[in-house]
């Protein structure tokens, strides 16, 4: 890789924090919204019953960056299912037992998260977390056997607790992870439909996508109070940021906490909705899209006497893939403003900017020692 696309990669989506996080104008936030999709037209035979979900896919894509979506056919019991394994894996594991799995000990970002050893704005953070990525037995299709991973090796890097350990922990985990996996593909072909591309443009290049997938632990507020964005807040639970990939299906427990920057800088509570994903753009997207979709900022502050638990899954484009801006996205008024990239380059950069140090997972572990 060479050394442009990585300045692009830390210096680009810094950048775009910083501005974000900085414009404060008083301007009108219309049409800032986060609707709620329902996207069962979405699984119907009739192709404009179909594009008829991209168009709205596409409103909420070109204006806030994040929608829900309801009636998306992944089963309540797998939902839940999965929020309790969280629970379990953050309570009822022992502590040594997930210093085994502990994230200095990858190169891909996977692994247990301790609350202080990531950080994305350089806050302190509440969250605890653990991480893993796509491998073909959690994949229904079981893959096409070409799976890479971020830097572009193929050894299976993903760490799990023994099943003495956590009994059941894994068969709940690899259930879940199928069905958002699909659903992501589902919604691929309707974001291709957003951007008037053929309906199938994506499908070749998710065959071993990247997907990466985490369940997170908020711990409850020390000082439980509602939501008021005119307050300086202490108690951080993930910096604000934005997500690295194409777009993530997020996943969470009844208690509130995601909050999304309005172009206005006006931080919006984006409340659970029962039933649904939150769906959002990424970075990796909005460079593809020419900038044309969003990928938003978004925190999360647990301010409530309830512990949160979430699952977010990143998905991604193989990441031996190498993509140029898509032609839907140029115009005379906004020619193409990105080189061709590789998308496990541009996100594996991403995520190295926000280990401690800066440097990174990939190539020197070493620098993640306490
Ligand atoms: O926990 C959440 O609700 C959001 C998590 C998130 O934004 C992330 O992990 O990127
Ligand atoms: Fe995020």
């Amino acid at each position: 890789m060479d050394s442009t696309t990585l300045d692009e990669a830390r210096a680009g989506a810094s950048a775009y924090l910083q501005s974000r996080l900085s414009n404060k104008s008083t301007s009108s936030d219309d049409p800032f919204e986060i609707p709620i999709i329902d996207i069962s037209p979405s699984f119907s035979p009739s192709l404009s019953d179909r594009q008829a979900v991209a168009d709205k896919i596409r409103s909420a894509c070109i204006s806030s960056g994040f929608f829900y979506i309801t009636s998306h056919g992944v089963p309540l019991s797998i939902c839940s299912g999965i929020l309790r394994e969280a629970e379990r894996f953050f309570k009822k594991l022992p502590k040594e037992k997930k210093e085994l799995m502990h994230l200095r000990n990858s190169k891909l970002g996977y692994g247990w998260e301790p609350s202080e050893y990531t950080s994305i704005a350089g806050d302190v953070e509440t969250k605890e977390g653990f991480n893993w990525g796509y491998e073909e037995g959690l994949d229904k299709t079981g893959g096409d056997g070409k799976y890479v991973n971020l830097d572009g090796t193929t050894y299976k890097g993903n760490f799990w607790p023994e099943e003495a350990d956590l009994p059941g922990f894994y068969t709940v985990v690899r259930d879940y992870y199928s069905e958002v996996l699909q659903l992501a593909r589902h919604l691929f072909r309707l974001f291709a439909l957003s951007l008037s591309l053929p309906e199938e443009h994506f499908d070749s290049m998710t065959t071993h996508p990247g997907g990466i997938a985490r369940l997170l632990y908020y711990p409850p507020a020390k000082d439980p109070r509602p939501f008021d964005p005119s307050v300086m807040e202490e108690e951080i639970g993930l910096g604000a940021h934005s997500d690295y990939e194409c777009f993530t299906l997020l996943l969470c427990s009844s208690s509130p906490g995601l909050e999304i920057l309005s172009p206005s800088g006006r931080w919006t509570p984006a409340p659970p909705v029962p039933g649904s994903f939150i769906v959002n753009v990424a970075d990796f997207l909005m460079r593809w899209t020419n900038g044309v979709y969003k990928s938003t900022v978004h925190r999360v502050i647990n301010r409530s006497k309830e512990e949160r638990y979430s699952v977010p899954f990143f998905f991604s484009i193989n990441y031996d893939q190498t993509v140029e801006t898509l032609p839907s996205c140029i115009t005379e008024d906004n020619p193409s403003k990105y080189p061709p990239i590789r998308a496990g380059t541009y996100i594996l950069e991403r995520l190295n900017t926000t280990t401690k140090d800066g440097k990174g997972y990939y190539g020197n572990s070493a620098v993640h020692d306490n």
